[in-house]
């Protein structure tokens, strides 16, 4: 260990471009194995990407079915009474053929009778003649109707054989749909990087602490990450507090990189006495990717690669561990700009990175001596193309408040020939 007194003055690691960071992640994220699984259609499929087109066995709809409540009739049988001759309902179906002058009557997703060429819809007839206990004897249509009108051919929507859910595609409640409506059973898909949180500092104690002394802080970015990568559908294990003791950190990952392919650490990358981070990294056999990234929040922002047994595997596989600063801001930043797009990356999601939009600024902004992400929640005016973004308060990295209701970062600029970004102006923001 190094005694302060001849510790380094300057950081050893340059600040790299965010640019270079994502190229850096990007690469990473292509030499990362991905794994895969077969699911049931159930709802732990939502969420996960398919990694094999699902194509139907089957016609939809596999019949010829009613688009209207009203009557099936042959359109060209040159009469405008019919006879009512049965009923087919949405699960009962008419057993008959149809003949000129007659109708069945029918409900929306009713089998269209064998015989009928289209659908008149019950508020195009008049019931003309009864029957014995008020039932229909005869209808008079008063329009007429062609071949084909209000009936969905057999395959008409989807033909068997037809891909219903592409590769690539992420599982929603549309796709949930769909797979359900073909009976399809069960669906192989990307399976989900295992990923641990762990929050360093010999300062941490339980957030459910109840007096906290002097010097010491609740761990709020343990849980916040947890919640985090939760919120965006990740499995996460909390892998809960180590100090900043260099040996504890050692084992502490090397334990976890078995059985985790992504670990994100808050605390210890920066110039701290105590910040060992970055070197128990090189001590685990590690490769420091970058070790600090022109941004703000997150400049002392780390990730490391590095090849790892899991429990049962033979060939030790790529794992990676981002050590991140643990400002609260700064960690809840990065985990947004790069642990989530490698996450996603692995789990096979097409978009990596928030979308991102344009909007106005409330207020004028001043610049910073790093491009920044600035936390700001949004208001739609009525007569605005843009919603509105109001800063979320101070924007210092450690204060945990900014976070809160935030629903954009704005992507600032550096300061260069202006120093300032002014109310009113147009800039770009990510949408968390
Ligand atoms: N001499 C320099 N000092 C600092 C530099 C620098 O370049 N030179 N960089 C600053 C920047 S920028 C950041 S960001 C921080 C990051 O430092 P660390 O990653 O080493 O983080 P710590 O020192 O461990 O903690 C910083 C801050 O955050 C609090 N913290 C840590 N973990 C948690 C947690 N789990 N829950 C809540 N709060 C946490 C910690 O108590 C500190 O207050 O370094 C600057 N310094
Ligand atoms: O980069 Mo640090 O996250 O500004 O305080």
């Amino acid at each position: 260990m190094t005694a302060p007194a001849l510790r380094d003055r300057a950081s050893k690691y340059t600040a790299i471009s965010m640019k270079e960071a994502e190229e850096i992640m990007k690469t990473i994220g292509t030499k990362m194995t991905k794994q895969f699984e077969t699911v049931a259609v159930d709802l732990s499929l939502l969420g996960k990407v398919v990694a094999q087109v699902v194509k139907s066995s089957e016609n939809m709809p596999p019949t010829r079915v009613s688009t209207k409540d009203g009557y099936a009739v042959i359109a060209n049988d040159g009469k405008s009474t019919k006879t009512v001759i049965g009923v087919s309902l949405a699960g009962s179906v008419f057993d008959g053929v149809l003949q000129a002058g007659q109708c069945v009557r029918i409900s929306t997703g009713g089998v269209v009778p064998e015989g009928a060429t289209a659908v008149v819809m019950v508020e195009h007839t008049i019931c003309s003649k009864l029957a014995e206990g008020d039932e229909e004897d005869e209808i008079e249509l008063l329009e007429h109707v062609s071949d084909g009108t209000n009936i969905r051919e057999p395959g008409s929507e989807v033909r068997q054989g037809d891909i219903i859910v592409r590769a690539g595609s992420k599982i929603g409640s549309a796709e949930l749909g769909i797979l359900n409506a073909f009976g399809i059973k069960e669906v192989h898909v990307f399976k989900k990087p295992s990923v641990t949180i762990i929050s360093t500092g010999n300062e941490l104690v339980a957030p459910s602490t109840e007096h906290v002394p002097m010097g010491m802080v609740r761990d709020s970015n343990g849980p916040q990450l947890v919640a985090l990568f939760k919120e965006y559908g990740f499995d996460v294990i909390d892998g809960g507090r180590v100090s900043d003791d260099f040996e504890c950190i050692k084992d502490k990952l090397s334990e976890c990189l078995e059985s985790s392919d992504v670990i994100v650490t808050t605390g210890g990358v920066s110039m701290g006495e105590k910040d060992n981070l970055k070197e128990v990294l090189k001590k685990l056999g590690m490769e420091i990717q970058f070790g600090r990234v022109m941004m703000k929040p997150g400049l002392p922002c780390t990730v490391a690669t590095g090849r790892v047994k899991n429990g049962g595997e033979i060939e030790p596989s790529l794992k990676t561990v981002l050590a991140l600063p643990g400002n609260p801001a700064s960690a809840w930043v990065c985990s947004h700009l790069f642990a989530l797009p490698l996450l996603r990356k692995l789990s096979g999601y097409q978009r990596t990175h928030h979308t991102q939009i344009k909007v106005r600024l409330a207020e004028t902004i001043r610049l910073g001596d790093r491009p920044e992400y600035v936390r700001a929640y949004l208001e739609d005016l009525e007569d605005e193309d843009f919603p509105i973004a109001h800063v979320t308060g101070n924007q210092i990295s450690s204060n945990i408040g900014s976070l809160v209701g935030a629903q954009v970062l704005l992507v600032l600029p550096m300061k260069q020939d202006n120093d300032v970004v002014r109310k009113n102006e147009l800039v770009k923001a990510m949408l968390l």
